[in-house]
């Protein structure tokens, strides 16, 4: 790149970096995971490093006590948390089992889940009581939000046994509270939220816990990180001893001995998904046995004994989450 257009990515760079900082803090409606910020903010640092006689003094890197922060600290994830591979029809769940059973000799149930379209979380317990929360970040580094996440009331303070344990879930926000908060933004002129995932999750960024107690969050809690640590075999077991801990797990779930019962069940929820109080953005289907799961392995992002059948979107929905409503 010439001198010229160095400093049109510079430029470029940010413009919208600003833009996105501003979204966060003032709107709390940020457009963009904070994994990409950084990974933008830091390939705006690395330009200005060859080019320091370029560095405007106004740059988002100057600001005094360095970057923009996310106010956040991080939190390296003990155990990384994955992401899901996508299935979109009853073919793709088809070559999703033939796929598995060629890498494990072990018998396969499902264990089939809703997926619950919220922000993913990992909650740390020691001795029995909640010490630390965090997003997930880029699946290694997420951020602390232990604070927020306290006022959470779906979150028990102690379990029922006193292990030192992770566990994950998704936080949501209700469909009522979704609307009921929209409604109280728009009366006050502010910027309302796309869809309760967005307001989830700008409610957990917030700096102030006293506003996200005012939020109405709750989780589902669906997996624990290191069954190894515990007498755990099986998917089902783990979700029964969450349960059994006093953490809030999704109930709509169903143990499938094949993958046309999956999707059975999957065609009795597709219409039932509209009473739910909270939003759904497809079903989770997991090899049940953890040995099975061993066998079968992962690949870098996501395992390979799960995958995600995603709903078909719906007209109605298409257009809601296109419009930009920030
Ligand atoms: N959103 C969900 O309801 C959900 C679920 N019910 N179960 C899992 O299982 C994990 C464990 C191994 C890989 C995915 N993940 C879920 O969501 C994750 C969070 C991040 C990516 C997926 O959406």
């Amino acid at each position: 790149m010439d001198k010229e257009q160095v400093k049109t990515e510079l430029f470029e760079l940010n413009q919208k970096l600003n833009q996105w900082a501003k979204e966060y803090y003032e709107k709390d409606t940020p457009t963009v995971e904070d994994a990409e910020y950084d990974q933008v903010y830091r390939q705006l640092v690395t330009l200005e490093e060859a080019h320091p006689e370029l560095v405007s003094s106004d740059s988002i890197t100057q600001r005094i006590g360095g970057e923009v922060s996310t106010g956040f600290t991080k939190v390296q994830h003990q155990i990384p948390m994955m992401s899901l591979g996508n299935a979109f029809n009853k073919e793709d769940l088809i070559n999703f089992d033939k796929r598995i059973k060629k890498l494990t000799d072990i018998p396969l149930e499902y264990m089939v889940e809703l997926k619950i379209d919220g922000l993913a979380i990992n909650l740390r317990y020691e001795n029995g009581k909640f010490m630390q929360g965090a997003t997930r970040g880029d699946g290694t580094i997420g951020e602390d939000i232990t604070n927020n996440l306290n006022t959470v009331k779906s979150i028990p303070k102690k379990l029922a046994e006193p292990l030192t344990i992770d566990v994950r879930g998704e936080c949501y926000m209700p469909k009522k509270s979704f609307i009921a908060l929209n409604e109280k933004r728009e009366e006050a002129g502010e910027n309302v939220f796309a869809n309760p995932r967005n307001a989830a999750a700008g409610s957990l960024r917030q700096l102030d816990s006293k506003v996200t107690a005012e939020r109405n969050l709750s989780t589902f809690i669906y997996n624990i990180a290191d069954t190894d640590n515990f007498m755990m075999t099986t998917q089902s077991d783990s979700l029964d001893k969450l349960d059994e801990l006093g953490l809030k797990t999704n109930h709509q779930r169903k143990l499938c001995a094949s993958i046309e019962e999956v999707w059975e069940y999957i065609e009795s929820l597709l219409d039932q998904r509209h009473e739910l109080d909270y939003e759904i953005d497809g079903i989770v289907i997991k090899v049940n046995d953890f040995n099975a799961q061993q066998e079968i392995g992962f690949t870098v992002k996501a395992p390979k004994w799960a995958i995600a059948y995603k709903f078909p979107a719906e007209e109605a929905e298409t257009i809601v989450r296109d419009i930009e409503w920030t």
